[in-house]
């Protein structure tokens, strides 16, 4: 599979009307592969927040019985309440058959950038939790190279930022202290710490060298890279004729920006 040919390279935005049309198609299909009985991670930002709408309307119509949520952040959490999802947390469950997560940017061996909103951490340890991972975008997340356009999100323990900051400039990255819209002042994470960007100006080489890299510095608490266990992508793709495509890629290497 390869992203339909005359769609937009990912670096040029879209209508976000056409936008919103591609991740709603994505929710929709990505609903199709849950099962009654099954415990499904839910991930956070707006593409997931489309699929915990559409799971929650399968729940209710009584397509689907017996489905769990673990939600990876208080929005996820809220949003399934109000979608009738029952959620369960990390400690209640035994298993996770399946998590369903929204990405910055994906690449062609389904590396992924995340962390837009601020709750990486907890994705990362349901994603990896699920028998399987799967992750909705549109076409502009498809990247040949991550970190070009959005930065790694740092999740950082307080009292240890300014020698964390000073370690991510060592490793060639221009940190900023992630700030918040209507608070003076630092974002705080679900977690109760803070978020750092990463800009790497040229670019991300080897990510999975990286992410090791970042998390090996002392106060780090996790970060916004996610290498190498993504194995299913979904993609809404707007295509030559205006039509809105769902592709799914399930084997690295079939990305293509
Ligand atoms: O990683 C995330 C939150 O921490 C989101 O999944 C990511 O930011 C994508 O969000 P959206 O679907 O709104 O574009």
């Amino acid at each position: 599979m390869t992203v339909a040919s005359g769609a937009p390279s990912s670096s040029q935005a879209l209508d976000p009307e056409v936008q919103e049309d591609l991740k709603r198609a994505v929710a929709k299909k990505a609903v199709e592969m849950v099962q009654s009985g099954q415990i499904v991670g839910l991930g956070t930002g707006s593409t997931s927040a489309l699929f915990i709408e559409e799971l929650g309307q399968l729940i209710s119509k009584g397509k689907l019985k017996d489905v769990y949520g673990v939600a990876t952040s208080y929005q996820a959490k809220v949003l399934s309440r109000q979608a009738g999802i029952k959620t369960l947390s990390l400690n209640e469950v035994n298993r996770i058959d399946v998590a369903f997560d929204g990405a910055d940017e994906v690449d062609s061996q389904m590396n992924l950038i995340k962390g837009g909103g601020a709750a990486h951490t907890m994705e990362k340890v349901v994603d990896k939790l699920a028998k399987k991972a799967v992750i909705l975008v549109d076409q502009t997340k498809v990247v040949s190279q991550l970190g070009l356009v959005f930065p790694v999100a740092v999740e950082v323990l307080q009292p240890a930022i300014t020698p964390v900051l000073r370690s991510l400039l060592a490793l060639g990255g221009e940190p900023e202290i992630r700030s918040a819209l209507r608070k003076d002042g630092p974002i705080v994470t679900d977690l109760g710490n803070f978020i750092v960007d990463v800009r790497f100006p040229n670019g991300i080489k080897d990510a999975a060298a990286l992410e090791k890299e970042i998390n090996n510095i002392p106060g780090v608490v996790e970060n916004g890279l996610f290498t190498g266990f993504v194995q299913s992508v979904l993609v809404g793709v707007r295509d030559g004729n205006e039509n809105v495509v769902v592709q799914l890629a399930e084997a690295i290497e079939k990305i293509k920006p």
